[in-house]
């Protein structure tokens, strides 16, 4: 407590007194301090400073030059000597101390040293990745050889046309398959799948669950795939599908495409003698439908449940829908429950229901520990293109990789060279099969209205965004896959897993707001190996926050194009009358709409409602 002095306020208390009172504790300290310093003199100098020392008086006095205890006949040159020594010992017992020793720390020992800057670590599993091969080109497992491949899977995908397995195939599917192989209580690594788009993310979980759950029997939710939209969710239901040709295995697809009702009638039936059974062994949903069905459906158990695959898993956790993943684990551990056991013997462990294997994908799956935290994976395993390898570097965490086939190209631009920029790949330089992104749902709209107008029909163009309902979306999907739309100009909706094999090229009108967006929507093209285009244009004052986006991923490989001045002056001819057609579209448009609502409100007007014989009788009466 002498190393602090309490003033408390009293109003007798002036500015003296705390000087006065201060000064008397400075002087008490330093005479402690002295103190000290002859113990420890005693204590732990060397023999020749002993000796030194022996040579004065008494041990005991302090030694100090100001000493006015005149017992001590010190001369002055062993004082300096004696003091010389001490601070020496000192300073030895200093480093001494401060050398790392494995004796225990004595707590309430003041030291003022600063602390030490504890370095963020990777943990080991996201440091030492599983590295897959970006490589498309060469191809070196050939599936027909491949003995752990069931048979059936090898027919249906002969008859897809697969003859090889991608790398990250080749990775992951034989480690599902092996960690499903040992025996009950062992459980198996969740994994974590990190590849670029379009390199068979999909077959890399598709093809191990289906094989390990075609050998059992009886109907049960045995996997569970959570997507974050509903166009995702219905082609992984349509991949899963065709995989289950011939394997005994039914696949339901829950996403909200379908009434509540039809989609619950899908998955349970009601017998008298069993109650409600399964009719499902897969199930393919999106979040927010899962938590919905979790509710709302008799009979709906996740108790058989195998396999959790989260694929966009990094998009889905930006965007909790519905509390999803709680609900789900509250649901499972509910129905773990039922199951507790009270004492650890083999029996009670192999009678253990097996938990849930966890598998996540994306190709922006940052492997970044606080984020993956929350999916509160076993013993994970981390498979990615771009391992990090002992790389502690926060940085690194964010580094996603683009296909090798991909060209990534940028345009700069003034706004108001921006529609002849766009027009210009298609008039001239005759771009086909474009996906073409906007930020938004309206420029989307305008956008293609100008393109068909200024297209004079030549070019067939369509808009694709949450404004148009479901069934108009596969339309313009299955119309672009036929050929016969050229141009389909979306908004962020469809930048995401959606697989349209024959897109060659994507233009981002407006850049996107950040490096994963960038990656999904480039990653539209130069899929499964082919080659394919991807051109942003940014304007004068975009390219700072372009060029940062950019080089927070670790891209260096974008290339600016150049287009001649007198190429966008040529397109000038035609886009002043396109863009007043336009624009007249556009007013006719939302006069019509307004006009529309305005219709609908009468309409839902409520009638004054005729009053019955009965009710005018009472009136009547009480007036
Ligand atoms: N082994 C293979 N041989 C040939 N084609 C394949 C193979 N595996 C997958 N494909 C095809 O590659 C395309 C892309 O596959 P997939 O959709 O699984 O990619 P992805 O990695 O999930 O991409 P994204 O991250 O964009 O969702 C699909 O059209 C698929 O049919």
């Amino acid at each position: 407590m002498d190393l602090f002095i309490i003033n408390r306020y009293t109003d007798t208390n002036d500015d003296n007194d705390a000087v006065n009172r201060e000064t008397l504790h400075l002087q008490r300290l330093k005479q402690k301090i002295e103190e000290r310093k002859k113990s420890f003199k005693v204590t732990e100098a060397t023999p020749d400073t002993i000796t030194l020392i022996d040579q004065g008086p008494s041990n005991e006095q302090p030694i100090n030059n100001s000493s006015t205890s005149g017992t001590q006949d010190v001369s002055n040159d062993q004082k300096d000597i004696t003091e010389t020594e001490i601070d020496s010992t000192l300073s030895n017992n200093k480093s001494k101390a401060e050398k790392p020793t494995s004796e225990f720390k004595v707590l309430g020992n003041t030291d003022f040293e600063k602390k030490f800057k504890v370095e963020r670590v990777l943990p080991y599993w996201l440091s030492h990745a599983f590295s897959i091969s970006k490589n498309l080109q060469t191809l070196t497992c050939v599936i027909s050889d491949q003995d752990w491949i069931h048979s059936t899977l090898k027919t249906t995908l002969t008859s897809e046309a697969v003859t090889h397995l991608f790398p990250v195939q080749e990775q992951v599917i034989p480690f599902i398959l092996k960690e499903h192989k040992q025996p009950e209580p062992f459980r198996p690594h969740d994994i974590c799948v990190s590849a670029p788009t379009g390199s068979g993310k999909t077959l890399a979980f598709v093809l191990p669950i289906i094989q390990i759950l075609m050998n059992q029997l009886g109907h049960r939710i045995r996997a569970l795939i959570v997507l974050p939209v509903q166009e995702l969710a219905a082609q992984i239901a349509k991949v899963f599908k065709k995989y289950c040709t011939n394997t005994g295995l039914r696949v339901a697809l829950l996403s909200g495409s379908a009434p509540l009702q039809k989609e619950q009638q899908q998955i349970m039936r009601y017998t008298e003698t069993l109650g409600w059974i399964c009719e499902t062994d897969i199930i393919v949903c999106t979040a927010g439908r899962l938590v919905e069905h979790l509710h709302n459906t008799e009979g709906f158990s996740l108790n058989h449940l195998k396999f959790l695959v989260i694929d966009e898993a990094d998009r889905i956790m930006d965007n909790i829908q519905n509390d999803w993943l709680y609900h789900l684990e509250k649901h499972i551990q509910a129905e773990m429950q039922i199951n507790k056991v009270s004492h650890l013997s083999w029996n009670n462990i192999s009678g253990l229901k097996s938990p849930v294997h966890k598998l996540l994908f994306s190709a922006t799956l940052s492997p970044d520990p606080e984020l993956l935290e929350r999916w509160g994976l076993f013993q994970p395993k981390l498979f990615s293109v771009a391992p990090i390898n002992d790389m502690p570097n926060e940085n690194m965490i964010k580094k996603y990789s683009t296909p090798d086939e991909l060209n990534e190209q940028f345009v700069l631009c003034s706004a108001e060279e921006k529609p002849l920029i766009f027009y210009n790949f298609f008039a001239n330089l005759h771009w086909d099969k474009t996906l073409c992104f906007t930020n938004s749902s309206q420029s989307a709209h305008r956008l293609t209205a100008l393109l068909n107008i200024w297209g004079k029909g030549k070019l067939r163009v369509a808009e694709l965004s949450a404004s148009l309902d479901r069934s108009s979306r596969e339309l313009v999907l299955k119309k672009f896959k036929l050929s016969e739309i050229n141009v389909i100009i979306s908004t962020d909706a469809l930048a995401r897993g959606i697989d349209i094999p024959e897109c060659n090229y994507v233009i981002s009108y407006d850049p996107p707001r950040n490096i994963k967006t960038y990656i999904h929507r480039v990653g539209r093209t130069g899929r499964a190996g082919r080659t394919g285009t991807a051109v942003t244009i940014v304007i004068h004052n975009q390219m700072h926050m372009f060029k940062e986006i950019i080089h927070s991923s670790g891209k260096n490989n974008i290339q600016q194009m150049e287009i001649k001045q007198e190429v966008l002056t040529n397109l000038l001819e035609n886009y002043e009358s396109a863009i007043f057609e336009t624009k007249r579209l556009i007013n006719d448009e939302s006069k019509n709409k307004v006009k529309k609502s305005i219709e609908l409100k009468r309409a839902a007007k409520p009638k004054p409602r005729k009053r019955k014989h009965n009710e005018n009788r009472m009136l009547n009466t009480i007036n």
